[in-house]
């Protein structure tokens, strides 16, 4: 049903459809890193917290893909949710904020790299940091380049590991680059305009969420 929905129009999926078949991408890329070839819904019920009905009638469209007793082939469903968030053979290029000790982390590191996603450039304003290599072929340039280097690179989203002081700066000048997604590490509640999605990231606050299932 999705699948209809979806394929042969520019017509975007519900927020709410959007973000549960991402939460079963997530699911299915850890199941195959993992050497799994099946999944059952149940399984991925257990691991999104979304409920097995749910999911099978978000799945429908995958029938052939789902077997009584053997469950959805893992391969096979990642490509058809890839394909339907439309995220098929796409590269994503990332723009980091703050080459500090979460800024290090994150672009010496490969969390950003399943599903497309890759970190092109990292900015920052300390001149002791500008020209760190901080990962092999990536070295950080000054904050001054950001918006060359965006239209260059053509990134699609900011991530900011930058203090909270100077968050909604930088969120300024990544809407005035004409980059829409803004993934917030910092604390700030950030004001942009409709057209521009913020993604804020809290380990405290995901933790409540996970409280939320243990508690009821
Ligand atoms: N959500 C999370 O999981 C999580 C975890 C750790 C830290 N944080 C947050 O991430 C942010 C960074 O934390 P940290 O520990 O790496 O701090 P840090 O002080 O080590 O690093 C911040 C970096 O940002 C740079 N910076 C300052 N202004 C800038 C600008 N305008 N443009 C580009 N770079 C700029 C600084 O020079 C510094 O290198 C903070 O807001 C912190 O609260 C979030």
């Amino acid at each position: 049903m999705i699948e209809r929905a979806a394929q042969g129009s520019r017509e975007r999926l519900p927020l709410g459809v959007a973000a549960r078949l991402s939460r079963y991408l997530q699911v299915l890329t850890q199941a195959k890193k993992m050497g799994r070839s099946t999944i059952s819904s149940q399984e991925l019920a257990e691991y999104t917290h979304v409920n097995p009905t749910q999911i099978r009638r978000d799945l429908s469209g995958f029938g052939k893909f789902g077997k009584r007793g053997v469950g959805y082939n893992v391969d096979a469903l990642v490509s058809q949710i890839r394909k339907i968030l439309r995220t098929a053979g796409r590269r994503h290029n990332i723009a980091l904020f703050g080459a500090g000790r979460l800024g290090q982390a994150i672009a010496g590191s490969e969390i950003f790299a399943d599903h497309g996603f890759r970190v092109v450039a990292v900015f920052d304003v300390d001149p002791d940091k500008i020209g760190m290599e901080v990962r092999p072929g990536l070295r950080v340039q000054p904050y001054a380049e950001m918006r060359r280097v965006i239209e260059e690179e053509g990134v699609v989203v900011g991530v900011l590991a930058v203090p909270s002081s100077v968050a909604q700066q930088v969120a300024d000048d990544l809407v005035a680059a004409g980059v829409r997604i803004i993934f917030n590490y910092s604390e700030a509640l950030l004001q942009v305009p409709p057209e521009v999605t913020v993604h804020t990231s809290s380990p405290a606050v995901d933790l409540l969420y996970a409280l939320y299932f243990y508690l009821t």
